[in-house]
């Protein structure tokens, strides 16, 4: 473990992030397939990350997508929020590389810390050390969207803001592609879980992208209910179209 690690969070989350990344590509190598590729994948990552939380933060409280939820952490004042496989349909699909590890922590009310890893990008973006965005490439604007259940109102929203949509699996891979400038915004409804866009969020924010509801509200988490059902990440630039466009159509 990197000295920094030990009691900075922001290198630490890192430091999981990337563990958990390389355990996953040595189980995609295992010759497993499918649905038994994603189960060792789930499995072998929160393994992984829950034994370098109790290791190395044993006062802190966890929320992950694959363990039980603890309530206790509603009364704690630090919460690790984790996706230990992001994009898990992606990662069965070799030699995708659109999916993730997520690992964020949350203060006293608010994202303090996150690193998304992608792995088999070699990549793994930070709080730690913030992404500068780089000058946008492209004069149309390009929307990320799920790859398997594209929201149906994105198209339409597409269709005002003159935009192309650019189709990936993982939403920390989507939220990633905005900060890399491989698209513009990112605008997701109809479910996602608080472990889906904390540590995305966190670097995003990290990195001075707009980041909200859909309709231009806080994102808060540790609450009671994981639920995260919809979020934009985009240039600052984009937000007042997109939330505008959400006011008068809604998501439906
Ligand atoms: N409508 C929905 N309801 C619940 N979860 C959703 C969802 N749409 C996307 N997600 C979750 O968000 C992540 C990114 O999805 P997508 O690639 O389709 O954008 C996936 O996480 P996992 O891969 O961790 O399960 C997926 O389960
Ligand atoms: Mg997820």
């Amino acid at each position: 473990m990197p000295a920094a690690a030990r009691t900075d969070d922001h290198a630490f989350a890192v430091w999981a992030a990337e563990q958990a990344g390389a355990r996953l590509l040595q189980v995609r190598e295992e010759g497993l397939e499918g649905k038994a590729l994603k189960d060792a994948g789930d499995a072998a990552a929160q393994e992984l990350l829950a034994a370098l939380l109790a290791e190395h933060r044993p006062e802190d409280k966890v929320l992950s997508e694959e363990a039980m939820d603890d309530k206790s952490r509603l009364d704690a004042r630090r919460v690790w929020i984790i996706d230990p496989l992001d994009g898990t349909r992606e990662f069965s699909e070799p030699p995708r590389d659109d999916w993730a590890v997520h690992v964020a922590l949350w203060v006293d009310g608010d994202l303090a810390a996150g690193a998304v890893a992608q792995p088999a990008l070699g990549e793994t973006f930070s709080t730690a050390l913030p992404s500068v965005v780089p000058p946008r490439t492209s004069e149309r604007p390009r929307i990320a969207v799920s790859r398997s259940r594209p929201p149906a109102f994105v198209e339409a929203l597409a269709a005002e803001l003159d935009a192309e949509l650019v189709p990936m699996g993982s939403a920390g891979v989507k939220v990633m592609s905005v900060v890399r400038d491989v698209a513009d915004a990112y605008v997701h409804a109809g479910g996602q879980y608080e472990w889906d866009n904390a540590a995305p969020v966190a670097v995003a924010r990290a990195a001075g992208l707009f980041c909200s509801r859909v309709d231009g509200a806080d994102l808060v988490y540790n609450k009671d209910d994981v639920q995260l059902p919809d979020l934009i990440v985009c240039r600052p630039e984009l937000a007042e179209e997109i939330i505008d466009f959400v006011k008068r159509h809604g998501v439906g």
